[in-house]
C-alpha cells in the first residue's frame, strides 16, 4: 500500500499502536485501583488541586442523568464525592481530560516499577523508526494525556521510542471525533492537512479527520470491534505502508 504527497503522521494508540485489551483490561483497572490511595497521598499537590476542581466542575454540569444520581445535591462533594464520580467516569470510558491527566500520573508510578510496559504491535517500532529516518515528522493525538502517551512510548517494548515523536496532541485540542480538533492540530503542525496521514481504529475520529482535509487509513488490529465495510483503506501492519513525500 503506498500513500504519496506525506510529510507528517498522526497516530491514535488505543487500537492502532496498542491493543485495546491494554487500556480496557490493564490501564483502566490500575487507574481505578490506585485513584483512592493516590488522592490521599497527593491531594493537596497543587497540580492535582486544580484537576480535581475541574473535575467536580464538569460533574456539576454533567447532563447525564446516572452522573447526576451519584451526587449529593446541595453538599460539598469533596475528594471522596469526585472518586465516586471518577469511578464512574472510568467505567463509562468517558474521555474528560482532567481523568485523563489524573490517570497519567496514575500509570507513572506503574511503569516506573515495572508493573506497567506499553505492549506496542510487532510491526510497530520498526516503522516508526524507519519513517522517521526517511524524514517524516510523526505526531500522537489520543484521548490519553500527553503525559501517559509518553509514558507508553517511553516504557515500550520496542525501547524508548519518545525521540521519534515530534508533536504530541491530547483532548487540550478537543475532541478526536471533532474535525475542528484535525484543522487545530494541521495549523499548529504549521501543513496542509491533505500531507497529514491519520491512522485510528476509531470510524468517527477517520471522519473528522477527512473532513478537515487529512488523509485517513483505518486501524484494524486483532481485538479491535469488527468493522463494517467503509469508505476508508484498512490498515493491518504498517510494514504494508509505503510512505512518499
Ligand atoms: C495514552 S494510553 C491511554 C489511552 C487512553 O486513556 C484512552 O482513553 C484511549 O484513547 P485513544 O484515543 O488512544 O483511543
Ligand atoms: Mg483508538
Amino acid at each position: 500500500m503506498q500513500r504519496h504527497g506525506v510529510s507528517h503522521v498522526l497516530l491514535d494508540i488505543e487500537g492502532t499502536t496498542c491493543p485495546v485489551s491494554f487500556v480496557s483490561d490493564t490501564l483502566f483497572p490500575y487507574a481505578a485501583e490506585h485513584l483512592g490511595s493516590f488522592l490521599d497521598e497527593q491531594h493537596k499537590d497543587p497540580q492535582v488541586q486544580e484537576l480535581l476542581a475541574e473535575v467536580e466542575k464538569a460533574w456539576v454540569e454533567d447532563p447525564d442523568p446516572e452522573a447526576q444520581s451519584i451526587r449529593r445535591p446541595g453538599l460539598s462533594e469533596g475528594k471522596d464525592g469526585v472518586l465516586k464520580y471518577l469511578h464512574w467516569l472510568i467505567k463509562m470510558d468517558r474521555k474528560l481530560t482532567p481523568l485523563k491527566e489524573l490517570q497519567g500520573m496514575i500509570w507513572e508510578i506503574g511503569y516506573q516499577s515495572g508493573e506497567l510496559q506499553g505492549p506496542l504491535f510487532e510491526d510497530v517500532p520498526g516503522a516508526l523508526r524507519q519513517w522517521h529516518a526517511a524524514g517524516l515528522q510523526l505526531a500522537v493525538y489520543s484521548s490519553g494525556s500527553v503525559g501517559a502517551q509518553q509514558l507508553i512510548y517511553r516504557y515500550s517494548s520496542g525501547g524508548d521510542l519518545r525521540e521519534i515523536f515530534r508533536h504530541w496532541f491530547d483532548t487540550r485540542v478537543g475532541s478526536k471525533r471533532d474535525q475542528s480538533s484535525y484543522r487545530k492540530i494541521a495549523e499548529s503542525l504549521d501543513v496542509a492537512s491533505h500531507q497529514i496521514l491519520f491512522i485510528s481504529d476509531t470510524l468517527a475520529e477517520c471522519e473528522a479527520a477527512a473532513a478537515s482535509g487529512m488523509q485517513v487509513l483505518l486501524s484494524i488490529r486483532p481485538g479491535n470491534p469488527a468493522q463494517a465495510v467503509t469508505r476508508f483503506e484498512r490498515i493491518s501492519s504498517f510494514q504494508d505502508l509505503e510512505l512518499n513525500p
